[in-house]
């Protein structure tokens, strides 16, 4: 054998290093250290010296005898107690290894002294090479010891028994003792006084099994002490994080102690990669204590309530369940679902009652924090003059278009291939005096309705009255219109061309209605002009000039770029395409845009005659691709720097949306008109009235205006015949003016807007009912006492003639129910035609007293014969409100 190191040789017999080396101390060698070589020679001493420690057990005799005694003892297994500590059931197995002791000890009798080294290496050898054999071998050993017991038939005393590292020093010390060495130490005397041996020779099998036997037992105890240590070390890790570990209280203390405990891992050993580290609260929960505990006081928020707040959103804010809050807002005498937007106010007094700190937040003050981060720095730029915004309005076939596509091709177009120019929406008319844009959306209905939207874009409107034909009801409307946004009319007299033209008596209409020409000594611009020949065109773009210049118009042209999307679509090749007008500093492609709740870097920009182009200034009409969406017409664009806060309050104003979808309009109220007067909010009550006939809009509207006091002012912005259509909801709209319907009905499209953004509308079919209502809720006695809910709509699809009931109208119901004895109108073209009772309601031949939306019927109108194909029949009923103040 080799010379070995301390180390290597104190793993090969299996003891423990510390104690090898003690061993090594008292056999009086030199080596201290684990990595000190020991040499063949050393290793004789070592015996040598463990020879005598064991030699104060006398065992002569077995040794004169090895064999014999051997196999006697050997019978005595099960009386031997455990040796291995930590190893559980194999602790019985240390104990029979005790008997290889002798086992050994008889075998090595047969060697003599001069056999010495070699028997010691061979014996080392067999060690290390049967260290991992299977328990097995262990149980079939014990049965078979178990056997020769009974056959032996007497009881002797039990061995010395020697713990299992000494067991297996002691084998290789006396597999090289001479004859007469002593018998290994008897460690546990209690053990030993009931162990005997019957000398019995053994036949080589089970002399070699014993030897498998006792190489397993070795194996086993250098496991068990591996675990022991394993667990010895555990257990001190253990205590130590124990003591490491304070009790705290509050988080801050909490990550204190993370840090310690990380910077003693750090400081100790490193964490090897791949190594799971035990989890923190692991450790703790074993300390007995949980790191967190219950708060002591009850936390208090910091919540920022919007404008309106949806209560789920509130309920999340305040870290509570969205049913605690509607629990909270019953007490408050307020019923609401989850999704309902509560007001600010509640919200705060809610927020407040439930002991958390209320921050209110105007959506402003947010968009404009927001905004001012995107911007950034934006330094002020000079304003330059800027070209006017015009929007071009009149009657049906007056020539509105006629007159935008003549300025399109002759001014825009000019030089184009072939004439043909795409249609953005807006194109740009330039002039050696200055340029002019026009939105290419005729009409009011497209003005009023991004007016509505909020964004005011129209600089100049030109009103076209065909020269031939004279004032009509929607050249009135669009004088209202304009007027209503504050904005300057320069009127075209269009037509100049035909014969029949007679612009003065156009001009003495328009007179009429408060438009007067300047050469009349008015402050209107009145332009001749033909949209189909061209005359007058040119000096009408110079009105418009003269009149942007009086307006003095201007705009910074440098800097970050904003304005007003004017229409937008999902091109299939190109995505969202959006037409925006720029009403301040340079756009460029290749810039980051936020426009309404889309944003998106500018890909490619195009002019009103598809020209792709890299920057746009001022009153430019641009078509950008790029957004992530397709913004509405009306919402405002503006160039940001920084995308991540783009989105951000992209988000938000999605949200807004959303929220503001749940909230009561802001239109307003002639409820509320008193409380807001009161609140010195307004003095002004703005009505649309529509009635069926001319005289009665004179009538109420020269009453409502009566009504007019020092307080309060009654304005009628827009007073038409004819039913209530879209263009008069949206003037209501963006005017905060109340509906009145006299005699009319608002139409499907105008009564889902009035629904969408809660408009006020008022039917009404007694001038004085109206009169009344508008002058109770003016000075404070709100709500009428008695109020009419429309129940059922019924369209009448075709009228037959019966000898019994006389005309017999067969409907169909398309909204709510008819009722047979709830009072009923005709209406034609959504103006009341006829008020009174049903005489009769049937399905097929049957007299029914109710017919549900979807369902056909035919319904007799008492007194009323005249019904026809087309007329709808509104069901209503009367119902009583109480006063509320
Ligand atoms: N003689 C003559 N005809 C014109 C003139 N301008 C328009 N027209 C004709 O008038 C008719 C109506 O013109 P439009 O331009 O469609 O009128 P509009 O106001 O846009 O009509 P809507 O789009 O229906 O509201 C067309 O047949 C035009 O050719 C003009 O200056 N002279």
């Amino acid at each position: 054998m080799s010379d070995k190191t301390v180390q290597a040789l104190a793993e090969v017999v299996g003891i423990p290093l510390e104690r090898f080396l003690e061993q090594l101390k008292e056999a009086g060698l030199s080596a201290t250290d684990p990595d000190d070589i020991i040499s063949e020679e050393e290793k004789v001493k070592l015996l040598a010296h463990l020879r005598k420690r064991h030699g104060k057990t006398d065992v002569s005799q077995d040794n004169s005898t090895p064999k014999r005694i051997t196999l006697k003892r050997s019978t005595k297994t099960e009386l031997r107690q455990s040796s291995a500590p930590g190893s559980g059931t194999k602790t019985v197995s240390v104990e029979v290894r005790k008997q290889k002791t002798y086992i050994k000890r008889s075998e090595a009798s047969v060697s003599d002294a001069q056999k010495e080294a070699e028997q010691a290496k061979q014996a080392l050898a067999a060690l290390e090479e049967q260290k991992r054999r299977q328990a097995a071998d262990e149980e079939k050993r014990r049965q078979h010891e178990a056997q020769l017991k009974a056959e032996a038939g007497k009881t002797q005393p039990a061995p010395a028994s020697v713990p299992a590292t000494e067991t297996l020093q002691a084998e290789a010390t006396e597999s090289v003792t001479p004859p007469s060495a002593p018998a290994p130490v008897a460690k546990k005397p209690e053990v030993a006084a009931k162990e005997a041996v019957t000398p019995k020779p053994l036949s080589e099998a089970e002399r070699l099994e014993q030897e498998k036997k006792q190489r397993l037992e070795a194996a086993v105890e250098r496991n068990a002490e591996k675990v022991r240590k394993a667990a010895e070390a555990k257990q001190q890790t253990l205590h130590k994080k124990k003591q490491d570990f304070k009790p705290t209280r509050g988080p801050a203390t909490d990550i204190a102690a993370d840090t310690s405990d990380a910077a003693r891992r750090g400081k100790g050993k490193k964490s090897k990669p791949g190594r799971r580290e035990k989890p923190e609260h692991e450790i703790e929960m074993q300390g007995g204590k949980h790191r967190f505990e219950k708060p002591v006081a009850p936390t208090v928020f910091d919540v920022t309530i919007p404008e309106t707040i949806i209560v789920s959103d509130l309920a999340a804010k305040m870290n509570i369940k969205a049913a605690e809050v509607i629990k909270h807002l019953m007490k408050l005498g307020i019923m609401s679902t989850i999704n309902q937007a509560i007001d600010q106010e509640t919200a705060v007094i809610l927020v407040e009652e439930m002991g958390h700190k209320a921050i209110m937040q105007s959506e402003d003050d947010f968009e404009q924090e927001m905004l001012a981060e995107v911007m950034g720095d934006v330094e002020e730029q000079k304003s330059l003059p800027r070209a006017p915004i015009v929007t071009i309005m009149g009657h049906v076939d007056h020539g509105k278009t006629s007159l935008l596509d003549y300025i399109r091709k002759t001014r825009v177009a000019a030089g184009e291939a072939g004439g043909i120019t795409q249609h953005i929406g807006a194109y740009q008319v330039k002039t050696d005096h200055g340029s002019v844009t026009f939105l290419d959306t005729p009409g009011h209905a497209a003005f009023t309705a991004m007016r509505a939207r909020g964004a005011e874009v129209t600089d100049i409107v030109i009103v076209v009255v065909a020269a031939d034909d004279g004032v009509m009801p929607q050249t009135k409307e669009a004088i209202e219109h304009a007027r209503a946004a504050n904005v300057p009319i320069i009127v075209a007299l269009n037509k100049i061309d035909k014969p029949e033209a007679n612009p003065d008596r156009v001009m003495q209409e328009l007179a009429t209605l408060n438009v007067v020409p300047e050469e009349w000594g008015g402050d209107v611009q009145f332009l001749r002009v033909s949209a189909k020949v061209g005359t007058g065109i040119d000096e009408l773009i110079e009105a418009l000039i003269v009149q942007a210049e009086v307006l003095e118009l201007t705009a910074p042209a440098e800097g970050i770029a904003s304005g007003i999307c004017i229409e937008s679509r999902l091109d299939k090749g190109r995505g969202a395409v959006a037409t925006v007008l720029i009403q301040k500093g340079t756009l460029s492609k290749g810039e980051f845009v936020l426009c309404g709740h889309e944003y998106g870097r500018i890909r490619a920009m195009f002019d009103e005659n598809a020209h792709s182009i890299k920057s746009a200034g001022p009153s430019a009409p641009v078509e950008i691709l790029g957004l992530s969406g397709t913004p509405d017409a009306g919402d405002e664009f503006l160039v940001v720097q920084n995308e991540r806060v783009a989105r951000e309050l992209a988000a938000h104003r999605e949200d807004r949306k959303k929220s503001s979808r749940h909230a009561a309009a802001h239109a307003s109220k002639l409820d509320d008109v008193f409380s807001r007067m009161t609140a010195g909010e307004t003095a002004t009550l703005n009505v649309v009235i529509k009635t069926d006939v001319q005289g009665s809009l004179e009538a109420l509207r020269e009453s409502l205006v009566g009504l007019s006091t020092d307080e309060v002012q009654v304005k009628c912005i827009y007073g038409g015949v004819g039913g209530i259509n879209e263009g008069d909801a949206n003037l209501a709209l963006a005017s905060s003016a109340i509906l009145i319907g006299f005699n009319v009905r608002a139409d499907a499209v105008a009564r889902k807007l009035i629904e969408e953004k809660d408009i006020d509308l008022h039917y009404y079919s007694i001038i004085y009912e109206a009169i009344d209502e508008v002058k109770r809720a003016i000075s404070g006695m709100l709500a009428p006492d008695i109020q009419e809910k429309i129940v059922g709509l019924a369209e009448v699809r075709d009228v037959f003639r019966s000898p019994k009931f006389g005309a017999i109208a067969g409907c169909m119901v398309t909204d709510g129910f008819v009722k047979r004895n709830l009072p009923i109108r005709v209406l034609r073209d959504n103006v009341v035609i006829f008020e009174g009772q049903l005489e009769s309601l049937r399905r097929f031949k049957d007299d029914v007293s109710e017919v549900k939306m979807g369902m056909e019927c035919g319904i007799g109108v008492k007194n009323y014969n005249d019904v026809k194909p087309g007329d709808q029949i509104e069901v209503f009923e009367r119902i009583e409100v109480k006063r509320e103040i």
